[in-house]
């Protein structure tokens, strides 16, 4: 995956059938290359903003920028939706070489090998468990080479062994290729591990009530860093 780019994100305002704005006016400058937490309650808005800026949603007034270019003219990024969305019809292998229009079988090797899916490629979706199915997920997301992967809840209904196991995997991806990343998740312990920025949203619309610099390099993390990183997080959005 090539190194991220810079993010900007306005949305002057987003709603549903002309329900209560989700956002008004929020905006969002994002580093190139940085990993950053999305937390917030329940139905606040993190999954959408997701998608505003993918491009899924296309229905919203403002922009999104990336490395100063409307996202509708960049590469589509990469993204994990909270289930892997595998096609089951389709080899681990096919499942990720589809996702681009030009990827090449050494290309899509490469992803499934960087996420330790390389001896599975063969198998179907039915074949794999859960982690697996992640791995391929995070491999075909981290194969479109976008530089921007954007992760809606990817552990979610994981035990804590896999939930364990994908934190590493996804700390030496994101240390090998530096993509900008976006974690949208609602523990506080996965923004710890892999994040060192964390945007707390809360209220209607929605907006940063804490922004939250995680500084120490993720290998660095020891234990302590880790405990202290969840109190603080938990403290902001006790706070908020
Ligand atoms: N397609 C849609 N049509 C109508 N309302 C929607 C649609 N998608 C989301 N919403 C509403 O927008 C709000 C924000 O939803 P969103 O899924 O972005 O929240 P979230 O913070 O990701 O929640 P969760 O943590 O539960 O996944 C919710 O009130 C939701 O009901």
């Amino acid at each position: 995956m090539a190194p991220g780019p810079d993010l900007n994100v306005t949305v002057a305002i987003k709603s549903f059938r002309n329900g209560e704005p989700i956002f008004r006016d929020f905006n969002v400058a994002i580093a190139a290359g940085s990993v950053t937490a999305i937390l917030g309650p329940s139905g606040i808005g993190k999954s959408t903003l997701l998608r505003l800026i993918a491009g899924i949603d296309p229905v919203f007034e403002g922009s999104i920028l990336i490395d100063g270019t409307q996202a509708k003219l960049s590469p589509p990024p990469g993204f994990v939706f909270q289930d892997p969305r595998l096609l089951p019809w389709l080899t681990a292998f096919d499942n990720v070489q589809t996702a681009g229009q030009e990827m090449s079988g050494n290309e899509a090797r490469a992803a499934l090998a960087r996420t330790g899916m390389i001896d599975s490629a063969d198998l179907f979706p039915h074949q794999l468990s859960g982690g697996m199915q992640r791995r391929v997920a995070l491999a075909r997301a981290m194969a479109l080479n976008s530089g921007l992967l954007l992760l809606d809840e990817p552990f979610v209904s994981l035990d804590r062994e896999l939930v364990e196991e994908m934190h590493d995997v996804l700390s030496t991806l994101l240390d090998q290729s530096a993509p900008t990343t976006l974690l949208v998740t609602h523990i506080a312990e996965d923004a710890a591990r892999l994040a060192d920025r964390v945007l707390l949203l809360a209220g209607r619309p929605a907006t940063i009530v804490a922004d939250i610099a995680l500084p120490t390099p993720r290998r660095q993390r020891t234990a302590s860093v880790l405990e202290n990183y969840i109190a603080l997080i938990g403290a902001s959005a006790q706070r908020s």
